[in-house]
């Protein structure tokens, strides 16, 4: 079964969605004010404890310090997701599993990490992650073969491409956040659609 991870936690409403249709990791945007989904450590913490113990949590963070990277441990997340900038420090001091983020624009720098025992993921995502922009998942044919460690497609992604996604990539786990979200014609952003993640869940978990 493929798995899916729903990213951008932000408020209690998101929570309970989650809770109710369990989709198999939850994301948290944490230290980067650019991001609409941006929540403090305190949010977090707050959310993480009334998110279902069988859902697996992700701090979702781009070119951590060695200050953040303690918050997020002590938050006791399950998986830290890094994008950006991963220093020789933050690698050798994090007790968490890694998921490295790549976009789609360094894809050249996955050589350097794939010998290094921390990191248990690959998350592939667009140039600008939770765009709901997708990529030429071509690039990826060549490393799809030789990874033996857990591959997340992101980027884009929502029901209309879900099941292609799947069939073209095969990743273990589906990776997603724009397309779940409720906004308003001027923009607005309120969280994410409870029907919506039913739908997205339904069809990855089926396929
Ligand atoms: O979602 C964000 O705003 C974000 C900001 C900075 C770094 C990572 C971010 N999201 C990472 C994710 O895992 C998203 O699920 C992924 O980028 C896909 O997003 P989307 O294209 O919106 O489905």
């Amino acid at each position: 079964m493929t798995k899916i991870k729903i990213c951008g936690m932000t408020c209690e409403e998101d929570i309970k969605a989650v809770n109710k249709y369990l989709p198999d990791y939850i994301g948290f945007v944490l230290f980067f004010p650019k991001s609409k989904r941006n929540i403090s450590i305190k949010q977090a913490k707050d959310l993480l404890a009334k998110a279902d113990k069988r859902i697996k949590t992700v701090a979702v963070v781009v070119s951590p310090t060695i200050e953040q990277l303690l918050q997020i441990e002590e938050a006791r997340f399950d998986y830290i997701q890094i994008h950006g900038t991963m220093t020789k420090e933050v690698y050798e001091q994090c007790t968490l599993p890694i998921l490295r983020a790549f976009n789609i624009s360094n894809l050249e720098k996955l050589e350097k990490y794939e010998i290094k025992d921390k990191i248990k993921g690959y998350v592939f995502d667009s140039k600008n992650p939770g765009s709901g922009e997708t990529f030429d998942w071509k690039l990826l044919d060549h490393i799809r073969q030789k990874q033996k460690t857990v591959i997340f497609l992101a980027g884009g992604i929502d029901e209309n491409n879900v099941k292609r996604a799947i069939s073209e990539v095969a990743p273990d786990v589906i990776d997603l956040s724009s397309a779940v979200e409720k906004v308003s014609k001027d923009g607005a952003f309120f969280g994410k659609d409870p029907e919506k993640v039913k739908t997205i869940i339904t069809i990855v978990h089926g396929q």
